[in-house]
């Protein structure tokens, strides 16, 4: 298919089409532009799109300032690609300079198809970072497919519409959905399935040939999903608006969904959903109790930022947030952006300690990496944001274990688990690899029992007369945990001395040993344990407290019931700023 466009057409002005043709106008490209201008923000031309300001001099910006900071010898590429390709067409101002240099035949109102636009486009001098696919130009939405595709009727089904909620009319924000009924925390609201899915990364162009590629009923019912900026005459431009509103990422993809997509958003969500790629379905659960007649909300974006971070990112949702966390003037609204701001500070700091070396991390003096952890924690359970919880808790516990201090990296495991429980329910595939981490932790936990008890009765052979000074009570033997580094604290220097090579014998300190930084969740080391090495002689060490034993146990085996999926649960998995995202 090839895009009709005379060279030389301004911006705005109607282009005709050979009879029997789709219809394509600029305002069709116009529209692609925009679209594609978002999603490249850094050409930092999305707002001059949108109030129809762009002209060279904007689009030429990024490109001057490379210019004069380069070296002599330095040849700077024009930063633009499809935004700039389409703006070159439609102001003219490139093809003439292409076919001045002769390096492109280009005559006036030339049958244009995508590739001959970027040819154009790289002759001139400009970079191209968009993919190119293999197909011509981007295809157009005629009303005619709209009204009538021939095809069946039958409107497509959502597989598991019935739930606990109704969809209706929510104030200032289009539909919503509301519990019909009180929902407890964890229940599972909603399952569906994806009707309309372009694989990442998409651009106009690929979106609009799969929603070409999709039944006319199909095709109808996506018309009907909400669009924030429905154009009154251009069915291209609402398809793009269509998706830009409503899509979610799911991992590879980008999906809509008949149901799921009429969840709002708050900052503040009740609801937390995850992309199941074993089930091939999105899973939605409520992270609260929900009264009946409460509306259901998810999260679109971020949550450690601030207030200001959060709207600019729902920006391309078109609209202003007005949840609680929100709020300027009440006392709750501005609690929670100060807890904001120091979520966001905490955030960046344990992404910054998971980049650095322990090494690096003594040398500069900085502090334990698990305080700005156990921090997070305190202030996301502060703030009500429960779907955040999962990974700090798996930060402490992978801490914790690193000093092979299992106890308590299986407390922060459990609390893990049973987040995700709620959050994605107990048939995730995140939950089974969560069982997979205790039970993994739990046989560390054995073995450093089972080392412990060894060295104990290797201590008792060389000195027998040792077990008239231990206390004999026999269940203490079975409960001496101790991290390494509780043991290494507890041992005055002086007897580490007299211990001599017995004193090799302890638990291996594992990675331990190359995370030597102050342990500021870690129990007080049991001073007992100093006095006790007297010789050769231990006494069994103290039982831990019982305050930072693991909470409970989930049944062994669950993991097996499901089959192990690939997805990664990484919130990264958002490649493209502030979408939809998913953890499953
Ligand atoms: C995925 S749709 C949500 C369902 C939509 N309200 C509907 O009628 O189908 C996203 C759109 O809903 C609206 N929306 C979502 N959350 C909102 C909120 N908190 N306040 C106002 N509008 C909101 C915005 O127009 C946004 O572009």
């Amino acid at each position: 298919m090839a895009l009709l466009v005379p060279v030389g057409t301004p911006v705005g002005t109607p282009v005709g089409t050979p009879e029997g043709q789709m219809l394509l106008n600029p305002a069709i490209l116009w529209g692609i532009l925009i679209s594609e201008c978002k999603r490249h923000s850094e050409c930092g031309v999305a707002n001059e799109a949108e109030n129809g300001s762009l002209d060279a001099a904007t689009t030429d910006l990024a490109f001057q300032e490379q210019q004069e900071t380069a070296q002599p010898n330095e040849t700077v590429k024009r930063p633009f690609a499809g935004p700039a390709i389409l703006w070159g067409i439609l102001s003219s101002e490139v093809p003439p300079q292409a076919m001045n240099d002769g390096s492109v035949n280009f005559p006036e109102s030339e049958v244009l198809d995508m590739d001959a636009i970027v040819n154009i486009w790289l002759a001139a001098g400009y970079d191209c970072q968009l993919p190119l696919v293999e197909t011509a130009a981007s295809p157009a939405v005629t009303d005619a497919m709209l009204i009538d595709g021939g095809e069946s009727r039958q409107p497509y089904r959502s597989p598991d519409p019935i739930g606990p909620y109704i969809i209706k009319e929510s104030p200032g924000k289009g539909q919503g959905v509301f519990a019909a009924r009180h929902v407890v925390k964890g229940e599972r609201v909603l399952v569906d399935k994806p009707f309309f899915v372009v694989t990442k990364p998409y651009n106009a162009r690929t979106v609009l040939e799969e929603f070409q590629r999709m039944p006319f009923a199909r095709r109808q019912q996506y018309m009907q999903l909400h669009c924030p900026n429905r154009s009154d005459n251009t069915n291209m431009i609402d398809v793009m608006c269509i998706f830009e509103a409503n899509c979610f990422n799911i991992g590879s993809a980008a999906a809509m969904f008949l149901t799921a997509t009429r969840f709002n958003h708050s900052c503040l969500p009740n609801i937390y959903y995850s992309w199941s790629e074993k089930r091939d379905e999105i899973v939605l659960h409520s992270m609260t109790d929900i009264p009946k007649g409460e509306e259901m909300t998810i999260c679109y974006g971020r949550a450690f930022c601030t207030r200001d971070q959060r709207q600019s990112e729902l920006r391309i949702y078109n609209f202003y947030c007005g949840c609680p966390a929100c709020q300027t003037e009440t006392a709750s609204g501005k609690a929670s952006e100060e807890r904001r701001l120091v979520m966001k500070a905490l955030n960046d700091q344990i992404i910054m300690f998971q980049s650095m070396l322990n090494e690096a991390l003594l040398v500069y003096g900085l502090q334990d990496p698990l305080t700005p952890v156990l921090q997070l924690i305190d202030l996301i359970k502060e703030e009500g944001l429960h779907g955040e919880l999962m990974t700090p808790y798996r930060d402490a516990a992978d801490y914790l274990r690193g000093r092979g201090n299992f106890e308590e990296a299986l407390t922060f495991a459990h609390l893990e688990l049973e987040e995700e429980v709620v959050c994605l329910g107990d048939d995730s595939d995140v939950v089974c690899k969560t069982i997979e981490y205790i039970e993994e932790l739990e046989q560390e936990l054995e073995k450093a029992k089972g080392a412990k008890m060894q060295e104990y009765e290797d201590t008792e052979e060389l000195e027998p007369g040792a077990l008239d000074d231990r206390d004999n009570d026999p269940t203490d033997s079975d409960a001496e945990i101790q991290s390494p580094e509780q043991t290494r604290g507890a041992t005055a220097p002086e007897a580490e001395a007299e211990a001599g090579p017995a004193e090799e014998e302890k638990p291996k300190a594992s990675d331990s040993d190359k995370q030597p930084l102050s342990k500021r969740s870690d129990p007080e080391p049991n001073t007992s344990h100093t006095t006790a090495t007297v010789g050769l002689r231990k006494k069994p060490p103290a039982k831990e407290p019982d305050e930072i034993k693991p909470r409970r146990r989930f049944p062994r085996g669950l993991h097996r019931l499901a089959v192990l999926e690939s997805a990664s649960r990484a919130q990264e998995m958002n490649d493209d700023g502030p979408r939809h995202q998913t953890h499953d």
